[in-house]
């Protein structure tokens, strides 16, 4: 693994300690528990663990209609213990795929900026693109990738508790896909929800996509051809 180096700009310790919020809450417990089986498993091989191939979620996610169809995605740059994206970002460029990805602003909100194939040390260590690189606007992007603790079938979404998606998915645009992406241990019977939570339309594992549906449970979305 690489190591890590120092943001320039890190966050206040008082913005620290919200992007942590305390324990107590049904959230902040699964919460807890969430993170806590995403370090036991990377301390060991686990084989009730389902990880994916090198490259099978980044296949799975690129076959999805609304990311083959959009002009612009939102994308992120994963953290050590999340879903292995592979090579998303390039895949997505490659494609001619106009890619944003988000800055931890010191508010805990999101701006965003064009990938542009190089990344720096961002705050709580995020990564994301050089401040050179073009501001852009999550409004533009048609289809949104996003990262999740947990997600349940009507779309409920649980993160790391900065409520940064919460603020950001406010500006995005209407009818936008929004895809969470969880180990298959990850897709729960129910995630708590609060009245700011915004919600997901689709759910992707290593082994499944899943579309919510807000009443009445998910319809299984054909992925690739697995092997
Ligand atoms: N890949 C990824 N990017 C993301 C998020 C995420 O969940 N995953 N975020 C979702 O909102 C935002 C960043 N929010 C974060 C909130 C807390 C921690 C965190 O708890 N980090 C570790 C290590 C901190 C450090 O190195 O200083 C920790 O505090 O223990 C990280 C990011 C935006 N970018
Ligand atoms: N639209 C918003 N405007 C202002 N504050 C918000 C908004 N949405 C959420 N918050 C704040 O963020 C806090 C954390 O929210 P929550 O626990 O739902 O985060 P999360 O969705 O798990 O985290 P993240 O989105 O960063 O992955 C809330 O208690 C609330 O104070």
């Amino acid at each position: 693994m690489q190591g890590r180096q120092e943001p320039p700009d890190e966050l206040p310790p008082e913005l620290r300690a919200r992007a942590r919020p305390p324990l107590g809450t049904d959230k902040a417990r699964l919460r807890a528990r969430l993170l806590a089986q995403r370090r036991a498993c990377q301390a060991v091989a686990n084989p009730t663990w389902p990880r994916s191939a090198p490259g099978s979620l980044a296949t799975r996610i690129l076959s999805i209609p609304e990311i083959t169809d959009a002009r612009c995605v939102a994308a992120y740059v994963g953290l050590p213990g999340e879903p292995d994206l592979g090579d998303l970002l390039a895949r997505l460029l490659a494609r001619g795929t106009r890619v944003l990805l988000p800055v931890l602003r010191a508010d805990l909100d999101l701006d965003f900026r064009e990938h542009v194939g190089t990344l720096v040390p961002g705050a709580l260590g995020t990564r994301e693109p050089p401040p050179a690189a073009a501001p852009g606007d999550i409004g533009e992007a048609q289809a949104l990738i996003i990262p999740a603790l947990a997600v349940d079938r009507a779309g409920r979404r649980l993160g790391r508790g900065g409520g940064s998606y919460d603020r950001a998915l406010v500006r995005a645009a209407t009818g936008a896909a929004v895809i969470a992406v969880v180990y298959d241990q990850e897709l729960l019977e129910r995630v708590p929800a609060e009245p700011h939570d915004r919600s997901v339309t689709i759910v992707v594992t290593p082994s499944r996509t899943l579309r919510c549906e807000p009443s009445d449970g998910t319809r299984e979305h054909p992925g690739p051809p697995t092997s």
